[in-house]
């Protein structure tokens, strides 16, 4: 076990995966503590340096007297980073960790590369919601209030399907000091990041439980309309935790948009052509680019040049739209001009993009009323085919 002393308080982390990868910090929600972070951990170890610790007055962390602010919060975290000599790095947080994150960008916005925001928004909950709360714990501790938040961060099939570990896991909750969980609703009641949300220019990841009823997917959701260019993406079959509920899901995520993300930064500097090829790779995937680049002959080669600087190097590099409404744009367009195979492609890339099903369907009709009903029938029939491909499996190429 590591500590460390942060603003004159004992902060218990934990460093793991690979030494020399992308360094990435993991930050905590309310009542819990570094372990929720350890299945994610593993899945991307071989490729991140990884940074978890507990926040003040949770798991091992020194417990100070409440209330807490986001700025004290804020404070902790990149006292930590400086302590642990992080000098940069890319960012997840969940819920009030997710807060945090938000926080530090905004105090440290050149500091970071890449944001994941996991079930958080820059505002939650009301104050009267979050003064219930810490009456609630300083009348009769966490225990008092466990179930019920614990109804909140798990789906109704993992609370049936995996009892032990649900015990587990509340039993972490109900350890957690009240000093340590009421001081943090105080910085959750008075936290308010909605101006800042919108300063955000580090390339953010936006996810969320289908299910979450503690921070619900449409006040997410919201959040990441936010951010500039943030992607939003709903982990199906997942509570306010689905780095415990599907930790392989999550991590693929983080690890798709850490990928996508070295392209963007690296966009600045790159060429059009370099950038283009990584956002390529982010949107449409990256066996399809390593096929489509490997039939490039003498005759086409002059051609793919210009389409990834111009398509993708520059037109779907600005982050003006986010990546979901270039897709919607782009399918709907495809789908005017009755460009099947490309409406399939395109289709399958809202994997990436965040576009949904009920996305594409909207935009269908669009092209209904602006380019007539049978380009658009038929461009359905196509998005149908594709989709449940996609949900049977088949387009997970
Ligand atoms: O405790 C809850 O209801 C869920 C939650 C809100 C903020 C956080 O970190 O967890």
């Amino acid at each position: 076990m590591s500590f460390v002393t942060v603003n004159g308080n004992a902060v218990h982390y934990r460093r793991s995966g690979t030494p020399g990868g992308r360094r990435v910090l993991f930050l905590n929600s309310l009542g819990s503590d570094l372990r929720i972070w350890e299945a994610v951990a593993v899945e991307l170890g071989s490729r991140c340096e990884i940074l978890t610790y507990d926040m003040r007055g949770h798991g091992l962390t020194q417990v100070s007297p409440a209330p807490y602010t986001l700025d004290l919060l804020v404070d902790d975290a990149l006292g930590l980073l400086d302590a642990l000599g992080w000098p940069a790095g890319t960012l997840v947080g969940l819920s009030v960790g997710g807060l945090v994150a938000q926080g530090m960008v905004a105090r440290d916005p050149g500091r970071f590369d890449a944001l994941v925001l996991m079930d958080t928004a820059a505002k939650i909950g009301t104050a009267e919601s979050w003064n219930e709360r810490i009456a609630a714990v300083e009348a009769g501790g966490v225990a008092s209030v466990a179930d019920a938040v614990v109804s909140r961060w798990f789906s109704p099939a993992f609370a049936k399907e995996q009892p032990a570990s649900l015990f587990g896991w509340r039993t972490m909750l109900a350890q957690t000091s009240t000093a340590g969980y009421a001081g943090t609703c105080a910085a959750l009641r008075d936290a308010d990041l909605t101006k800042a949300a919108g300063a955000i220019s580090v390339p953010t990841l936006v996810l969320v439980g289908d299910g979450d009823l503690a921070t619900p997917p449409d006040l997410v959701e919201a959040t990441a309309r936010l951010i500039p260019g943030a992607r939003f993406e709903r982990v199906a079959g997942a509570g306010h935790l689905p780095c415990l509920e599907r930790p392989a899901e999550i991590a693929g995520a983080i690890a798709q948009h850490l990928e996508a993300s070295s392209a963007a930064t690296a966009g600045e500097g790159a060429s059009a052509f370099d950038r283009g090829m990584a956002v390529r790779r982010a949107v449409l995937g990256g066996e399809h680019v390593e096929r489509a680049t490997s039939a490039i002959t003498g005759f086409d080669a002059a051609f793919q040049r210009l389409i990834t600087e111009s398509a993708w190097g520059t037109v779907w590099s600005s982050p003006r739209l986010t990546r979901r409404e270039r897709s919607i744009v782009t399918i709907a367009l495809l789908a005017a001009l009755g460009q099947d195979d490309e409406v399939a492609m395109h289709v399958r890339a809202t994997r990436n993009t965040g576009a949904t099903a009920d996305d594409i369907a909207e935009a269908l009709m669009h092209v209904a009323i602006y380019a007539g009903v049978p380009a658009a029938n038929h461009a359905i029939k196509i998005a149908k085919t594709t989709l449940s491909g996609m949900t049977s499996g088949e387009a997970a190429r």
